[in-house]
């Protein structure tokens, strides 16, 4: 009796196993096979608790390895079907729409500059007044010091103060100097045989995970697939954070769930995945986090070796904070120096008056600012575009 007993427990201890297990695996979904890069966690690999200065004497290895790591990196995205919960809003009109939040923050720039070259005699003091304005609004020297030559120069032939003429002259000038003719597209086309691959650098803090996840919204919006991968490795929250914005429209994440894991084992993945699913975009977030440059040079480096396996990097977007200055500067000149920086994407305009390092960064760096964030929330992102900066300035 007490075996008959035993048994029936034996059975429903096993039916309940096996019940727990199916319904985790219809939550989870599919399950694709382990990661398929088979490169080596390098020695110099980042981990959470990388703090040291010192340069690795060896370059990465990217190639070839014989007895593969365990490099806990599973595409989840296969088979996965997500079902969006939020229509992103379009593109087109997007600046028209936050043009606002770039006034009320800026037009301390813009309308300084109209009263002080409306003012009825322009003497070495007002000039000076316009010189400061315009560095207070890190518009950088070389830039200010030649918005002001220029505009002296057209003050002096054109003698007259008319508020309409006066407008007309800035507008032409800070034209220049944001420089309409730089190339600034930014939506991307897929090649014939692989996605187009997109890689997202900044330092931690910049808004880069924020801004990707805009960015996926944006490219919904223009009917492109997308895959995401979470190559920022040093906190499994900052993939979950990544996963989440791209759910939400539907947009699959391939991610790791160890803090500090290879991070170019995870823009392996998702490159492999995007190419196998065929999708038009994949988007890869890395990590700013290093202690030294030598670190971010080596990280960022291998991760953009090892997507070269399978395709080509066609875009690095560099993410700066409008907000920090001079400092978004040598950011930019760190970055530029370690990856080829093909266009900018400036976050938080809409909490700083110094819209001029619009211009600072890109005479720095030669590359065109392609988008602004003006806000948090998920489609405050927006095309540059110069003529609509410099009228948000100015009106
Ligand atoms: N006001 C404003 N806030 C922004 C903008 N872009 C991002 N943020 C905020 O900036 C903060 C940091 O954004 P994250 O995307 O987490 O920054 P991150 O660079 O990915 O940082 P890590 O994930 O820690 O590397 C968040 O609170 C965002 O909402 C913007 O254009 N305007």
């Amino acid at each position: 009796m007490s075996e008959q007993f035993n048994l029936i427990i034996v059975l429903v201890a096993v039916v309940a196993v096996i019940g727990i297990g199916a319904a985790f695996f219809l939550v989870r979904g599919r399950k694709a096979p382990k990661g398929t890069y088979t490169g080596p966690r390098d020695a110099n690999d980042p981990s959470p608790t990388l703090t040291t200065d010192a340069p690795s004497t060896e370059p990465p290895k990217v190639s070839a390895p014989t007895d593969a790591p365990d490099i806990d990196v599973v595409d989840e995205t296969a088979g996965q079907v997500l079902v969006p919960t939020d229509v992103p809003d379009p593109v087109q009109g997007r600046l028209a729409r936050l043009r606002s939040r770039l006034t009320k923050s800026n037009n301390v720039l813009g309308k300084g500059l109209l009263a002080l070259l409306s003012q009825d005699k322009i003497d070495e003091d007002v000039w000076d007044e316009i010189e400061e304005t315009l560095l207070l609004a890190d518009l950088g020297t070389e830039p200010t010091l030649e918005l002001v030559d220029a505009l002296r120069e057209r003050v002096k032939i054109a003698g007259s103060r008319d508020p309409q003429h006066v407008h007309d002259m800035l507008r032409e000038e800070l034209l220049k100097l944001v420089d309409p003719s730089m190339d600034r597209n930014f939506i991307p086309v897929r090649h014939a045989d692989r996605p187009n691959v997109i890689m997202v650098v900044g330092v931690n803090g910049v808004g880069k995970t924020t801004t990707i996840g805009k960015l996926a919204r944006v490219f919904v919006a223009e009917e492109k697939d997308v895959i995401l991968g979470a190559a920022d490795t040093f906190r499994a929250a900052a993939a979950e954070q990544l996963a989440t914005w791209g759910d939400r429209v539907g947009v699959p994440t391939v991610k790791s769930d160890i803090d500090g894991a290879d991070p170019a084992s995870v823009a392996f993945e998702a490159v492999s995945a995007g190419i196998d699913q065929e999708v038009d975009i994949v988007m890869i977030d890395t990590a700013g986090r290093l202690q030294n440059k030598v670190g971010l040079m080596d990280e960022l480096g291998k991760i953009k070796r090892v997507i070269e396996k399978k395709a080509t990097v066609d875009e690095v977007l560099l993410v700066l904070d409008a907000t920090t200055g001079q400092n978004g500067l040598n950011q930019a000149k760190v970055f530029s120096e370690v990856v080829n920086v093909t266009g900018i994407v400036l976050t938080k305009l809409d909490g700083t008056a110094k819209g001029g390092i619009v211009v600072a960064i890109q005479r720095q760096l030669g590359v065109p600012v392609k988008l602004i964030g003006l806000g948090e929330g998920p489609d405050d992102l927006a095309p540059f575009d110069a003529a609509a900066f410099v009228d948000a300035l100015l009106d």
